[in-house]
């Protein structure tokens, strides 16, 4: 299912924080957008996921305007969203919380929720065995597995997840974000929004770069990568934070990048 944004404004009340984004994500794509802490990566996912109002601008999911619906009907429309630190609920058992990731699918054959439940397992292994365990006591890597493999049991179409990597060891970045690639092979649209510039750009087809509310760059994340404005300016010199965090715990498990995308190509954002 594709994803289209246009002029897309919104805030908080009276402050306007998304000055008209635009931003595309097709059928089977993973865009990661990336940029410096406050540009507004998390207002975005919010808007799009329907948690805060459009104030102007559209969302199109598969060529339907569902600007304006709410959380509920999004996620039923095949929207999914894995917020900012996870926010898994901690007393609750993995299971549980599997259980209530697939409540906007309640009404729809027990089959599909088993299936489901089964490609999260195949997806994170290591939860299979945790399944009775608190969530609240798994690992920080292994909550964020959970959160995942509960947005994933509304059966998505699209998944919208907010910096999946934060606070993990390289290790379990790199086993994150070649799940997201697995799901984006098998044909999930997925946006990414992202502070670990190294481990997104490794696996994204297409990046957006962010900056006081504004979509400024975008292109093929090669050619971004090696872009000046991208390491020292929008990041606040993102690439060479990872490097740090890199040198102290081990090289990350290799991500897996979509085979045959290779053009090299950004375009400035008037
Ligand atoms: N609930 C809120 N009420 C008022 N202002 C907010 C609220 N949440 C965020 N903001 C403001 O909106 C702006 C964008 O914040 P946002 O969290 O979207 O940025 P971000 O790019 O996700 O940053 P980070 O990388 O630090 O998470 C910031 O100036 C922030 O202070």
């Amino acid at each position: 299912m594709s994803l289209e944004v246009r002029g897309l404004h919104a805030g908080y009340g009276r402050l306007a924080v998304l000055h008209g984004i635009d931003l595309t994500a097709g059928e089977g794509e993973l865009v990661a957008v990336i940029g410096a802490n406050g540009a507004g990566k998390t207002t975005l996912l919010r808007a799009l996921s329907g948690l805060l109002p459009v104030t102007a601008g559209t969302v199109h999911l598969a060529g339907t305007d569902v600007t304006g619906y709410g959380p509920e009907k999004l996620a039923r429309t095949g929207l999914a969203h894995v917020p900012e630190n996870r926010l898994v609920f901690p007393s609750l058992t993995v299971v549980d919380n599997l259980v209530l990731g697939g409540y906007t699918r309640r009404r729809g054959p027990a089959a599909d929720r088993a299936q489901a439940r089964d490609r999260a397992m195949a997806l994170f292994p290591r939860l299979e065995p945790r399944l009775e365990q608190a969530a609240g006591t798994l690992s920080g890597g292994e909550q964020q597995m959970l959160a995942i493999a509960r947005g994933l049991m509304a059966q998505p179409r699209v998944l919208v997840l907010d910096e999946p990597s934060v606070g993990l060891a390289p290790r379990l970045v790199g086993e994150i974000f070649s799940a997201l690639g697995k799901l984006r092979d098998d044909g999930l649209t997925l946006v990414v929004v992202e502070q670990n510039a190294r481990a997104a750009f490794a696996v994204a087809d297409r990046v957006s770069v962010m900056d006081r509310g504004r979509v400024v760059l975008e292109g093929d994340p090669a050619a971004l990568s090696t872009d000046p404005r991208v390491s020292g300016g929008f990041l606040g010199g993102g690439f060479a934070a990872d490097a740090d965090a890199e040198a102290s715990a081990g090289p990350a498990a290799p991500a897996v990048p979509r085979a045959g995308s290779g053009a090299t190509r950004a375009t400035e954002r008037p």
